[in-house]
C-alpha cells in the first residue's frame, strides 16, 4: 500500500493550494479526484470562472437586443464553444501544475475510508488502497434536487452544471429557487435573449437584503425582461411545461420551458465517503463538522471547502487552505474566527456586493448608526461608461464611526467592496476611505463623495 504524508480527497481550490505549498516543502502528497473533467475543482470547470465568462460575453449583446432570434442563437453557440476551450485550457493547466515531482500525485478516483488512516480509491481498472498521516476532505457540494414530480430523465431540465453545457440557446427559461445562481443565470440568460423566468416558493425577494437594495435590484432585473415570481410552488413539470402553484392566490398555471434550471441550493458532497469508518462526525445537512482549525472529530482528518457546510465561496476554500497549512507547519494561530469579515458578490448587472450588517440587522441589534448613500447615477465614472443603474449604501456606527455594513449595487462593486472589507477587519473608521486618494475617474473614487449624504 503506497503511504504518503497527507492525502487530499477533491481537487477543489483549497486542496490544490495546499498540495502545491506542501508539496514544495518536500512533503509526499496525493489528491484524489473521481472525474478528469473536474481537475482544477468546481470553480473552474462549472461555477466562478465559466459563469463570470459568460457573464461578461453576454453583457456585450445587450447593444444587439434588436437582431433576430437565429443570430442570438449562433452568437450563443460561438460563445459557448470558446467557453468550452477556455475551460479545457484551464484544468489542463490546473492538471499540470498540481501533478508535478515536486508538487503531488493525482489519483483518479473515487475515495472512500477504510479506516481512519487508510483510503480506498475506485478506479476505472479496480480499487486500490492508500494510506497518509493526515487526510484532507475537500469534495465541495452538489445541487439539491427539488422534489418535483417530472424533473428525472427530461432533456429540459439542467442543473447549473449541465446548462454550461448546452450549446442550444433556450427561447425561454424557467428558474425554480431565487438565490445567488438564480439570478446571475437569470441575468445572464435575459443579455443573451431568452425569456427567463424566476419561481421562488418564498414571499420575499432577496430576504437577506434590505428592502430598498432588493427593490433596486429586482427593477433593475425586471428592465431586462426577467418576471420574478414568488410564493410560487414548483408542483410538477409534465414535457416542457412548468406547473406552478402560487400559494398566496391558490392558482396553478403553466409554463412552457425550453430549459428548466434547478438553482434550489447546493449540498455537501459527503455521500460514499464512508466517513463513520474514520469516526469523522456529520451534521444535519451532511456536512462535515469541524472545530475552529478545520479539524474533524478525528484530529488527524481535516475538512476543507463547501463540504463542511457554511458559506460556498471559493475564496473561503483559498482561506481554509490558510488555517490548515498554519495547522500542519506553522505556530497554529490562524483559524476561522480571525478570517474577518466575508464579503460577496452576485454577478448580475450591475452586480451587487455585500459585507457586515443590513439596516435591518443594525436596527434589530439596537446599534445606533447613520446611513449613507449614494445613487450610483452621481459616480462621474458610471455616467461616462453609461453604467447608472444602481445605489449604494453604508452603516456607520455612531460614535466608533467604524463601518459595519455595506450593500455596493453598481458597476465594479466587486471590486470596491474589497477595499472596505479591509477598512473594516483593520478596524479604521470610515474617514480614511472618505479621505483617501483615488485615480479619476474610477468607481472606486465614489468612496470620496459617498460619506458626504446621511440618509
Ligand atoms: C454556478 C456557480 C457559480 C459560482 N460562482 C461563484 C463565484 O462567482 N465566486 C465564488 O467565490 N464562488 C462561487 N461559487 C461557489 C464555488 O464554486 C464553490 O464554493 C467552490 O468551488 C468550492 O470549492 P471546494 O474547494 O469546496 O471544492 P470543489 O472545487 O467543489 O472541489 C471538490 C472536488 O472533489 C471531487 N470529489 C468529490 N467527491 C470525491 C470523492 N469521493 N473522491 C474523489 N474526488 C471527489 C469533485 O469532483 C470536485 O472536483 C459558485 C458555485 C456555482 C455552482
Ligand atoms: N457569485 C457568487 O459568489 C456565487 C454565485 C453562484 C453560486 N454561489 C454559491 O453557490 C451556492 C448555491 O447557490 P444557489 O443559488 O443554488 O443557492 P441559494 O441558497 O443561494 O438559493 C436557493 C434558493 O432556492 C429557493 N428554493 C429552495 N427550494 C426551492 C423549491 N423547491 N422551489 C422554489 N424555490 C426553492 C430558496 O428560497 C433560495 O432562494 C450559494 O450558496 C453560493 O454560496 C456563489
Amino acid at each position: 500500500m503506497k503511504q504518503y504524508d497527507v492525502v487530499i480527497i477533491g481537487f477543489g481550490k483549497g486542496g490544490k493550494t495546499l498540495a502545491s505549498f506542501l508539496g514544495k516543502k518536500g512533503w509526499n502528497i496525493a489528491v484524489v479526484e473521481k472525474s478528469k473533467k473536474m481537475y482544477g475543482g468546481t470553480c473552474i470547470n462549472v461555477a466562478c470562472i465559466p459563469t463570470k465568462y459568460l457573464i461578461h460575453e453576454a453583457k456585450k449583446l445587450q447593444f444587439r437586443q434588436n437582431q433576430e432570434w437565429e443570430e442570438k442563437a449562433k452568437t450563443y453557440a460561438s460563445v459557448m464553444a470558446t467557453k468550452k476551450e477556455f475551460i479545457d485550457k484551464l484544468r489542463l493547466g490546473n492538471y499540470k501544475k498540481v501533478n508535478q515531482p515536486n508538487v503531488a500525485e493525482v489519483i483518479d478516483g473515487f475515495a472512500s475510508f477504510v479506516d481512519e488512516h487508510t483510503l480506498s480509491v475506485e478506479q476505472e481498472n479496480g480499487v486500490i488502497q492508500i494510506n497518509a498521516e493526515t487526510i484532507i476532505i475537500n469534495t465541495g457540494a452538489t445541487p439539491v434536487l427539488p422534489d418535483i414530480i417530472g424533473i428525472d430523465n427530461n432533456p429540459v431540465v439542467y442543473t447549473s452544471e449541465t446548462l454550461l453545457n448546452e450549446e442550444r440557446l433556450p427561447k425561454t427559461l424557467s428558474i425554480i429557487g431565487g438565490g445567488y445562481i438564480s439570478l446571475e443565470f437569470a441575468s445572464m440568460y435575459a443579455d443573451f435573449g431568452s425569456k427567463v423566468r424566476i419561481f421562488d416558493r418564498g414571499d420575499t425577494f432577496l430576504p437577506k437584503e434590505d428592502g430598498d437594495v432588493a427593490k433596486a435590484v429586482r427593477e433593475t432585473l425586471e428592465k431586462k425582461g426577467i418576471e420574478i415570481h414568488l410564493q410560487a410552488r414548483s408542483k410538477k413539470i409534465e414535457g416542457d411545461q412548468l406547473v406552478i402553484e402560487f400559494t398566496n392566490e391558490g392558482a396553478e398555471k403553466n409554463f412552457q420551458s425550453d430549459a428548466i434550471l434547478l438553482a434550489t441550493g447546493r449540498k455537501p458532497n459527503t455521500d460514499g465517503l464512508q466517513l463513520e469508518k474514520a469516526g469523522v462526525k456529520t451534521g444535519k445537512r451532511k456536512e462535515v463538522v469541524v472545530d475552529s482549525q478545520l479539524r474533524t472529530s478525528t484530529p488527524h482528518i481535516f475538512a476543507i471547502g463547501d463540504v463542511k457546510g457554511g458559506p460556498q465561496f471559493t475564496y473561503v476554500s483559498l482561506d481554509d487552505y490558510r488555517i490548515v497549512a498554519d495547522q500542519l507547519t506553522g505556530g497554529k494561530e490562524y483559524n476561522q474566527e480571525k478570517r474577518g469579515y466575508l464579503p460577496y458578490s452576485v454577478f448580475i448587472d450591475p452586480p451587487l456586493s455585500r459585507i457586515g450588517l443590513t439596516e435591518k440587522e443594525a436596527i434589530d441589534k439596537n446599534v445606533n448608526f447613520d446611513l449613507f448613500t449614494l445613487a450610483a447615477a452621481d459616480i462621474p465614472r458610471a455616467k461616462l461608461v453609461g453604467e447608472t443603474e444602481g445605489m449604494l449604501q453604508v452603516i456607520v456606527e455612531k460614535g466608533s464611526d467604524e463601518i459595519l455594513g455595506a450593500a455596493l449595487f453598481c458597476a465594479e462593486s466587486y471590486e470596491i467592496i474589497n477595499l472596505i472589507k479591509y477598512n473594516m477587519d483593520t478596524g479604521d473608521t470610515y474617514h480614511t476611505l472618505k479621505n483617501q486618494i483615488y485615480t479619476h475617474p474610477s468607481m472606486t473614487e465614489s468612496l470620496n463623495y459617498l460619506f458626504d449624504e446621511l440618509v
